[in-house]
């Protein structure tokens, strides 16, 4: 896990989808050094750019740098808020990643039991992936990133859809994923989540990065009139970007 590929570098992403604009000139640097939770309201861009940032979306102007270049690295991957499992057993599908991203067969049971180890799966390994509960499909989609080893790893609202405790559980995955040196970046509508995990806020209002700071900042005192709405939960349910 070199850090050669950081920092991770925003400049002035622009996303615009039939004339309207979704991300709006958001430019930042993250260096990985603490979890980094992207906030904001429905419809703010938080998936959009976080898709941006993972290489699945191009923006419209703009670019992504990983270590000052274009080349997306292959040591970062994406968990969604609903996973795509294939229809094997739980360890197959961390085995599957491990082949697409050129690891040996003879590693690739090692490490896939050691990712389902930490995930709190093992004793479910052989178990069909698409019986699982939704909290551990989502566990299984994070050891299913982890085994590849990440260096970053950007998940969608990870327990969106989850009741608490599997939540819990996925938010203890993630932080130790985190500790074992992996920069998480994420979007989540949770606020006792991201209060607990975060280490920096960056916060989109209109597509656009209105605020970014420390998180015992933002919570505590947020500098901007919209981020303090949103923390009161006075903003509108959906704030949509003007065209
Ligand atoms: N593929 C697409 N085509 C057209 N518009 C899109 C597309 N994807 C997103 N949008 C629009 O871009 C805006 C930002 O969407 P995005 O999914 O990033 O919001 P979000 O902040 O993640 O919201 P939520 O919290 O509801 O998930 C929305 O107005 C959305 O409708």
């Amino acid at each position: 896990m070199a850090d050669a590929m950081l920092p991770l570098e925003a400049r002035a992403i622009t996303v615009r989808f039939d004339g309207h604009t979704a991300v709006d000139d958001v430019s930042f640097t993250l260096d990985g050094t603490a979890p980094a939770v992207i906030l904001g309201a429905n419809g703010a861009g938080k998936s959009v750019l976080l898709r941006v940032l993972h290489g699945l979306i191009a923006p419209t102007s703009g670019a992504v740098t990983w270590a000052g270049s274009t080349a997306r690295p292959s040591a970062q991957a994406m968990v969604f808020q609903r996973p795509v499992l294939l229809r094997r057993s739980a360890i197959a599908n961390v085995e599957y990643a491990l082949a697409v991203n050129g690891v040996d067969g003879s590693e690739r049971n090692i490490r896939a039991r050691a990712a389902l180890e930490r995930v709190g799966l093992a004793h479910l390994a052989d178990r069909q992936a698409r019986v699982l509960s939704g909290g551990e499909q989502q566990r299984l989609a994070l050891a299913r990133a982890a085994a590849l080893e990440p260096r970053v790893l950007f998940l969608d609202e990870p327990t969106a859809s989850l009741d608490p405790s599997a939540s819990a559980e996925v938010e203890r995955t993630m932080s130790e994923i985190g500790r074992g040196g992996t920069a998480l970046v994420f979007t989540t509508h949770n606020l006792g989540f991201a209060k607990r995990v975060a280490g920096e806020i960056l916060f989109l209002h209109r597509g656009r990065l209105v605020e970014r700071a420390a998180a015992t900042t933002f919570f505590n005192n947020p500098r901007s009139p919209e981020a303090a709405a949103f923390l009161e939960g006075e903003l509108p349910w959906s704030v949509s970007s003007p065209a």
